[in-house]
């Protein structure tokens, strides 16, 4: 049973937190090298105010370097980092005024969810009354009201990272810098708190910069991603724009496991691309800025090629597997003839699917197929 004298007022608890909390951020030309590693090379983004930014990328691409860096738990070699106007790069982590999230919650065991939360508060001085009222409307924000009394080992895995979250709400900092909070949670929780995140965001307006490595998440939750290779940004774009105008072979890839299909550029009219594929077949794409006859590679995510008749698309092939995940088909097609015969990748409504062994042609919108320079192979 809570102590009733020391739950918050219920009055108190409406919750009022003021929208568009958030500030915008500036980085530029960001740089730290450990030894000889280069861990982030030059790294520069300007952030506005209320927006969800995400850092994508493999393991050791920078992501956690930089964000330590604005952060201000890993002092840049050079560069700098501006919070809504201010000049923060020199400023110890806590004169910055900055929130975070970790995977690790790191939560105090001994006290309550309430004064964890409450914690930041104290730090700061803000007076018991405004405390109360903070907190509990954090709480409620977070579906926590029920859980305040009891300690973090009381709570799940999710509810302990709820908490880590509301503490790092409750004192509205204009940026909240999460690196793979939801990393130890499994699938279920993690799409929940997903959604929990985003709303609460959106409701606040605040500026979030997160750190992962699953891209899935990334696209759920971001504005805008940054995709990371090398200490570097390949890519710094709107999930759509990321998926329909990749900029480098390594996003087409990242993003969307792309098909690359060799070939050779045969022209460009107007605002198509052609490619003559080593498979014998054409495709046409978006227009590219690579000469006729470079050897290239046209890039096109396995959702959005079609199926067509034989002989009617860029590609005849065989069907060679077919499998079923959720209200989705996967296949392969091996492409008959020619030089290419690398299965091609396709997703499709599970209701359009084709039978295995089934002849079939392969098309897509050119806005869809990218274009690349072959560099391996003389592009
Ligand atoms: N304290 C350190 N000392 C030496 N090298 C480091 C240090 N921290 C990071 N690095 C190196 O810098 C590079 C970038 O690391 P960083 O942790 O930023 O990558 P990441 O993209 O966050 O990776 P992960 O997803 O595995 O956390 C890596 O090559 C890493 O080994």
């Amino acid at each position: 049973m809570p102590d009733l004298n020391v739950m918050p007022d219920p009055s108190l608890t409406v919750p009022s937190m003021p929208t568009g909390t958030g500030k915008p951020l500036s980085v530029t030309r960001l740089r730290k090298t450990y030894g000889g590693v280069t861990a982030v090379d030059e790294v520069s983004m300007e952030i506005a105010a209320g927006e969800f930014v995400t850092f994508l990328g493999a393991s050791g691409s920078g992501k956690t370097t930089t964000l330590m860096m604005i952060a201000g738990f890993c002092e840049p070699d050079s560069g700098s980092i501006v919070v809504g106007g201010r000049d923060v790069t020199r400023l110890a982590p806590q004169k910055r005024g900055l929130g975070f999230v970790f995977q690790q919650y790191l939560l105090f065991p001994h006290m309550t969810v309430w004064d964890n939360v409450a914690f930041p508060l104290t730090l700061r001085g803000v007076s018991k009354a405004d405390q109360r009222r903070r907190v509990g409307e954090t709480l409620e924000m977070a579906g926590l009201s029920a859980m305040a009394r009891r300690r973090p080992r009381e709570l799940s895995g999710g509810q302990q990272q709820r908490v880590a979250l509301c503490r790092a709400l409750v004192y509205r900092p204009p940026v909240i810098l999460m690196d793979e909070p939801l990393g130890a949670l499994d699938k279920k929780l993690r799409d929940q708190l997903q959604t929990e995140i985003k709303r609460i965001q959106q409701e606040l307006g605040l500026t979030v910069i997160y750190v992962t490595h699953d891209q899935e998440e990334a696209l759920v939750l971001s504005d805008r991603i940054a995709v990371m290779r090398d200490g570097r940004i390949d890519q710094f774009d709107t999930p759509q724009e990321l998926f329909e105008r990749p900029r480098t072979p390594f996003v087409a890839d990242f993003l969307g496991a792309a098909n690359f299909l060799p070939g050779r550029l045969e022209a460009h009219t107007g605002e198509i691309t052609t490619v003559r594929l080593d498979s014998g077949g054409l495709i046409t794409a978006r227009p590219q800025a690579v000469p006729d006859g470079a050897r290239v590679r046209a890039a096109v995510q396995p959702g959005r090629l079609v199926l067509c008749p034989p002989d009617q698309g860029f590609c005849t092939g065989t069907v060679e597997t077919v499998t079923y995940v959720g209200t989705l088909v996967r296949v392969t097609v091996r492409p008959l003839g020619g030089a290419d015969t690398e299965p091609v990748r396709l997703e499709l409504p599970a209701g359009r699917a084709p039978s295995f062994g089934e002849r079939v042609g392969l098309t897509a919108d050119p806005a869809n197929v990218s274009v690349f320079p072959d560099t391996e192979n003389g592009g």
